[in-house]
């Protein structure tokens, strides 16, 4: 089974890029910006990674992004993620960025778009891996500030193909940000908001109604709703799970009570993403062997997960039906053999 896991083709649709950021990379970068960090080394940074809950890694992942200032340090990072694809089979990939989290230190917005594009780019010329790119506000700061960013986005309209709602979900509610993804959707933008990881599920309903999101980015707290789980269903709106990201900040115990394979057995699109590899214990195939660990699952049930997440996908009509073909095919050989 781990092998069939492990050559799944597969779409990764929920990505921090700033959260695929390495201790080792994280010590090169600081070496060659001269930026302080206060760990004597990576394995000291990995021994620190021991978190309660979203905000005390938050705390900890905006104070590793300080490595980051020139562009081809987002190259550099983009790229040892997209090389992390190839060998895990992701074949198209939808990527979060904070643009917040670097122009608040000074860094221009332009820097950080310019490197990781150049890396998507070369991986689509070198890797065949296809991807586009979701802009994140941080929902802890305010509205003006989001507001700021989308303006500040809107030379890059052609390279950026929605806007999401990330950071501190307590206390920071889906209604705060209503006018800005209005005007976001407005210039035409998707919209997609994390949603009932920590907090509750009426931030499901209000990501739908008030932000008007395609996807709701965890939303695994829909449980908690009964009504909810049957129009999420209904409906089909996807769900971008993270299941060791889950565990890794205590939104469940253990993978065996992740309600993952409840809410896939009850119909709704959900999918398996890897949010912040670097900082949860592993990328894609890594999330996908958790699951199929904790779960009797069979191999459609598991290809499943490709299926949802090519169908919540961005990517063009004809694109879809040639990668769930692929993935068609490669059920019907791995199926044939045991
Ligand atoms: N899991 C997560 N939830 C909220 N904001 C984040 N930013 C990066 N990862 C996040
Ligand atoms: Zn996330």
């Amino acid at each position: 089974m781990r092998e069939f896991v492990e050559r799944l083709p597969k779409v990764e649709l929920h990505l921090h890029i700033e959260g695929t950021l390495e201790p080792e990379l994280m010590f090169e970068l600081a070496k060659r910006n001269q930026v302080a960090i206060p760990f004597s080394s990576p394995e000291a940074v990995r021994q620190a990674y021991q978190f309660t809950n979203l905000q005390s890694f938050l705390d900890i992942y905006y104070q590793g992004a300080n490595v980051l200032l020139h562009e081809q340090d987002f190259f550099d990072l983009t790229w040892h993620y997209l090389l992390r694809c190839q060998v895990d089979r992701v074949v198209h990939t939808e990527i979060f960025f904070d643009p917040q989290t670097h122009t608040q230190r000074g860094v221009a917005f332009d820097t950080v778009i310019r490197g990781i594009n150049r890396a998507l780019k070369q991986a689509e010329e070198q890797l065949g891996i296809s991807s586009v790119l979701i802009m994140c506000f941080l929902r802890h700061l305010d509205e003006a500030s989001a507001f700021a960013t989308l303006q500040q986005a809107l030379p890059y309209r052609g390279e950026i193909i929605g806007v999401g709602l990330d950071s501190s979900e307590l206390g920071h509610p889906p209604e705060k940000f209503a006018n800005v993804f209005a005007k976001a959707l407005e210039l035409g933008f998707k919209t997609v908001a994390h949603a009932g990881e920590e907090g509750p599920a009426s931030n499901i309903h209000d990501a739908i109604n008030l932000l008007g999101v395609t996807r709701v980015d965890h939303g695994v707290r829909c449980v908690d709703d009964a009504q909810l789980v049957q129009m999420l269903a209904q409906t089909q709106m996807p769900l971008t799970v993270c299941p060791l990201s889950n565990i890794k900040l205590k939104v469940f115990k253990q993978m065996s009570e992740h309600n993952i394979v409840e809410l896939l057995n009850h119909g709704l699109c959900v999918t398996i993403n890897s949010d912040d590899p670097a900082y949860f214990g592993g990328y894609m195939n890594d999330n996908f062997w958790s699951v199929v660990e904790a779960f009797p699952l069979t191999k459609a049930q598991i290809a499943q997960f490709t299926f949802n997440a090519i169908a919540a996908s961005f990517i063009d009509a004809d694109t879809k039906a040639r990668l769930a073909e692929q993935v068609e095919g490669y059920l019907a050989i791995s199926q044939s053999i045991n």
